[in-house]
């Protein structure tokens, strides 16, 4: 099966982390963390600075690794790589997402989570890193 390499933003300010609904492809509709395809001679930081400016209008910087994902969907297999981002410049402006929400512990389920991310909305949740 072909393998994809993802990264993706985990952006926790208040003790909320910032959720954003994928607003086209097979996956539309979709809850994840914004962030996107690893491209040939980037490292995954660079993806994840790349992509979040691309999505969001917004520059991040990487903070630290919180999770792997290694999902099988149909189709392909989803290598995933979570990282801790902080919002460095930006005001998180969706540019191809549908929307966006911010997630507390209370409410972190209450969105339609894509199937792969509910093992990292697991792995936050254990971390205690959301209020
Ligand atoms: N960004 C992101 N993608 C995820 C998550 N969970 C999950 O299963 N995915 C899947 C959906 C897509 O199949 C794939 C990400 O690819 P993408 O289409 O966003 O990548 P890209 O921005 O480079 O897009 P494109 O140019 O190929 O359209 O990973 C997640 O939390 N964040």
């Amino acid at each position: 099966m072909k393998t994809i390499n993802v990264v993706a933003a985990v952006i926790v300010h208040d003790g909320k982390v910032f959720a954003t609904q994928r607003g086209y492809g097979e996956l539309a509709g979709g809850w994840e963390f914004p962030g996107g395809k690893v491209e040939a001679g980037e490292t995954s930081e660079q993806a994840l600075v790349r992509e979040i400016r691309e999505e969001l209008e917004t520059t991040v910087s990487v903070d630290s690794f919180v999770y792997q994902v290694e999902y099988d969907y149909p189709a392909f297999h989803l290598s995933m790589g979570c990282y801790m981002c902080s919002i460095v410049e930006g005001h998180l402006h969706l540019l191809e997402h549908s929307a966006a929400k911010w997630l507390g512990a209370a409410n972190l389920r209450s969105v339609d989570w894509l199937p792969a991310d509910i093992e990292v909305v697991n792995a936050l949740e254990a971390k205690g890193v959301l209020s």
